[in-house]
């Protein structure tokens, strides 16, 4: 069937943003959005899509999970240095984070520095990782062409029953995203949206409007 897309919309119509209820760090706000969305079971609440830029300047994205998120250190996540996003993000710094909450009707944009986490803060938490987590981040090349699923399944069932020591591997650590622009979105009747944006300016965030 070749459906008709061009109809497909839906009206927001659950909440509204004034500028009033934003007075603290942008940051603060992200995290109250975050819990709000965890507590509505939101499916996959941390889950945000990272762009970054080739050296052609060519963006990319994909999704990863957020693990971490406080005023001083921002946005962590974690991932393969090697994988295609960790070469881009090798040449170029900068990175944004999207989050999209459509059941709460909200989107979050985020953008900055990324930088990589100590691998002591990388040890923690691949060491608090389920088992299984920990081999796959052993065993796959993320990003690389591979011959086959098999190949895969044969590499993590080895590793699983040789029962070794499961230790983090230097190519698999964290990132964290220092934010210097934040936008808290929230989607109105008639596509007249909220946009509220925060943009650093030196150790302070100035706070404007954005039309929809
Ligand atoms: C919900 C969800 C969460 C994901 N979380 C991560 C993550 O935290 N880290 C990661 O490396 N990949 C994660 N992935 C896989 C990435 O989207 C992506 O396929 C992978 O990182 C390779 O991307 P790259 O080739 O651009 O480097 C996630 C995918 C989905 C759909
Ligand atoms: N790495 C990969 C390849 C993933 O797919 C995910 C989540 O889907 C993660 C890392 C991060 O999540 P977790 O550390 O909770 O497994």
């Amino acid at each position: 069937m070749n459906r008709d897309l061009s109809q497909v919309r839906q009206d927001f119509l659950k909440m509204k943003l004034d500028e009033g209820q934003f007075i603290q760090h942008p940051v603060i706000h992200v995290k109250e959005w975050l819990n709000e969305a965890i507590k509505n079971n939101i499916q996959e609440p941390t889950a945000a899509t990272l762009a970054t830029v080739s050296e052609q300047n060519r963006p990319s994205s994909r999704v990863i999970l957020i693990k971490h998120i406080d005023e001083l250190s921002g946005f962590w996540f974690f991932t393969n240095y090697l994988s295609r996003k960790g070469k881009q993000l090798e040449l170029n710094h900068f990175g944004s984070l999207n989050f999209f909450w459509p059941q709460l009707e909200r989107q979050i944009r985020i953008e900055g520095k990324v930088e990589k986490l100590s691998p002591e803060q990388s040890d923690v938490y691949f060491n608090s990782r389920p088992k299984d987590s920990k081999i796959s981040a052993i065993i796959s090349e993320q990003s690389q062409f591979i011959k086959s699923r098999k190949i895969l399944e044969n590499k993590f069932q080895s590793l699983k029953s040789s029962n070794k020591t499961l230790i983090r591997p230097q190519h698999w650590g964290g990132y964290s995203l220092i934010p210097d622009m934040i936008e808290f979105w929230q989607g109105r009747a008639g596509r007249l949206h909220d946009r509220i944006v925060f943009e650093q300016n030196g150790n302070n965030w100035n706070k404007t409007r954005l039309a929809p």
